[in-house]
């Protein structure tokens, strides 16, 4: 049977982009549907990309706020936020733009409009009033994901200046990270719910403008499933940066210029409201994949209770010739993590020797003035899945001369234990905080899905002076060598 295309593909987010790359470069014709006007998804126009600009402007005035220390009399006179988010938009359309020409020259096909599967190896695409039908062997679905919204509570889904209006009558309106990046205002008040890895993003970027921010936590710590010593770093430092944060704290209502939330003690249970002044909130509460079009039903696609899509290790779904992968497969919702199933899918669709994605090992990251990493297990992880002599050396970055010169702090945080196999003492989990510790992040997923033994790991050789030491003097600690540590 003779189809249109090899493969088509429903979305063109890293899920999406990176399968079509892949496949084009495998001499499968391939063609890409995606329903907004540019290609990217969330991480190049709404994720990713727009907010480590905003960070990159965070870390510019950071800098500039210490320039003093090394004799430099420089000052932040204003931030014109306008420009701020031009700066921000041209980075992200010089991406963008990047991203279509590379996938031109692929000769990949974009068509767009809202794609649908609709019959076996048969896809529908709707843009406005026109509607037409592209047959292919296999499709593969990338469809995304959108913020989850807050029960009770009605997100502002608007252009900037309906947010703008929304701000200047003082409706205090709900809004996505999609808005938050959207507006080109400089907020006094902000309200966070949340305190994963958006509410840490934000936090750190609206802190560097000098906007007053408030973290509303369910609990007593962001990132609240990571190692503790990571995310009591993160918070020590974002308390001494200046962010506000309201422990067991419950918002109850945004309106007037005002957020009114409960706050429960936790020696007495004993609940007390407060009233803060917000200019609007960001609530960043988790990710919901967009598998909420009629077609997936209809067309049978096998979905979790939280409506992911079921695949096996390769991102085959219930559906022959039917793939998935991204932010709608769960895991970890990470562009990185896309980009490594779109090579898995691509290559099972292609009939090539591939890898499965090991997905225990996917870094997480987040970004700020310091940023936090977490790869592999963490001790009370590895010790509740009966690893054998599970240990955990936790070092300062205190005496890495680099991060001193930055005035700041970190830690890193090794877990090891007995590999049963080899009998030898393996690396399984690296969680770090520090500046630049995202750079880190390759090296350390490397140790750790090789299952490289701690003594060799501990062997690697760091440059000096680099931040990057203070990943290998931790191994050389967790190995009982420690080097320039006590
Ligand atoms: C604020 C923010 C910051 C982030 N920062 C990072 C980061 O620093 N690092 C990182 O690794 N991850 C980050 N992420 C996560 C990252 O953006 C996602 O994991 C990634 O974009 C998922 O890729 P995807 O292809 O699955 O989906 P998406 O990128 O969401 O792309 C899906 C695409 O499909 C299109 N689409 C949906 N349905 C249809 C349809 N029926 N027809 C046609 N087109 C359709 C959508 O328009 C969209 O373009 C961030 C996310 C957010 C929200
Ligand atoms: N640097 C990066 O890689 C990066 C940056 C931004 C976003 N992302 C991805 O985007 C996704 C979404 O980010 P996110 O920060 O929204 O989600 P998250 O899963 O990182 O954090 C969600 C937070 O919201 C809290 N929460 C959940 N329900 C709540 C409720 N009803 N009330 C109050 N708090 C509640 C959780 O305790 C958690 O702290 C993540 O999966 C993340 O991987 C990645």
């Amino acid at each position: 049977m003779a189809f249109d295309y090899d493969v088509i593909i429903i979305g063109s987010g890293p899920g999406g982009y990176a399968t079509a790359l892949r496949t084009s470069d495998l001499g499968l014709k391939t063609a890409v549907i995606e329903m907004k006007d540019v290609v990217g998804g969330t991480c190049l126009n709404r994720g990713c990309i727009p907010t480590k600009a905003y960070l990159t402007a965070a870390h510019t005035l950071h800098d500039a706020h210490r320039a003093n220390n090394w004799g430099i009399d420089i000052s932040v006179n204003s931030v014109d936020m306008s420009a701020l988010k031009q700066a921000k938009d041209k980075t992200v359309s010089g991406v963008v733009k990047g991203l279509s020409q590379l996938m031109k020259a692929r000769k990949i096909d974009i068509i767009h409009g809202q794609g649908s599967l609709i019959a076996p190896h048969r896809v529908s695409v709707c843009d406005g009033e026109d509607s037409r039908e592209f047959s292919a062997n296999h499709v593969v679905l990338a469809t995304g994901s959108y913020a989850t919204e807050l029960e009770g509570f009605e997100f502002l889904h608007a252009d900037a200046q309906t947010v703008r209006e929304a701000i200047a009558d003082k409706k205090v309106p709900i809004l996505s990270s999609d808005e938050a990046l959207d507006i080109d205002i400089m907020p006094e008040n902000v309200v966070i719910v949340g305190s994963g890895t958006i509410a840490v993003e934000f936090a750190n970027f609206w802190n560097s403008l000098g906007v007053n921010v408030t973290i509303l936590l369910r609990k007593d710590t962001v990132l609240s499933r990571w190692d503790s010593h990571i995310s009591s770093v993160v918070m020590r430092t974002l308390k001494r940066q200046g962010i506000n944060f309201e422990f067991h704290s419950k918002i109850l209502s945004a309106e007037s210029g005002d957020v009114t939330f409960s706050v429960t003690s936790e020696k007495d249970g004993a609940v007390v409201q407060k009233t803060i002044p917000a200019d609007f909130v960001l609530c960043a509460i988790g990710r919901s994949p967009r598998t909420d079009f009629d077609w997936y039903k209809n067309a049978g696609i096998k979905l979790d209770a939280h409506g992911f899509v079921v695949t096996d290790d390769y991102g085959r779904t219930s559906l022959d010739n039917v793939w998935a992968l991204g932010d709608i497969t769960g895991g970890h919702l990470l562009a990185h993590e896309a980009f490594e199933q779109a090579l898995t899918v691509s290559e099972s669709i292609a009939g090539i020797p591939t890898r499965i994605v090991d997905t225990h090992t996917i870094p997480e990251v987040v970004f700020g003035i310091i940023d936090a990493v977490s790869i592999g297990y963490t001790k009370n992880q590895a010790e509740a899945l009966d690893y054998i002599e599970v240990e955990e050396t936790v070092v300062p970055q205190l005496s890495n001369p680099r991060v001193a010169m930055m005035g700041s702090n970190g830690t890193t945080v090794i877990v090891s234990a007995v590999d049963p196999h080899t009998n030898t003492r393996i690396v399984i989990g690296i969680h770090m905080a520090g500046p630049s510790a995202s750079e880190l992040a390759g090296a350390a997923r490397e140790i750790i899905q090789n299952r490289i033994p701690l003594h060799d790991a501990a062997n690697a050789l760091f440059a000096h002076p680099t931040i990057s030491e203070t990943l290998g003097e931790s191994l050389l600690k967790a190995d009982g060598r420690p080097l320039n540590l006590r």
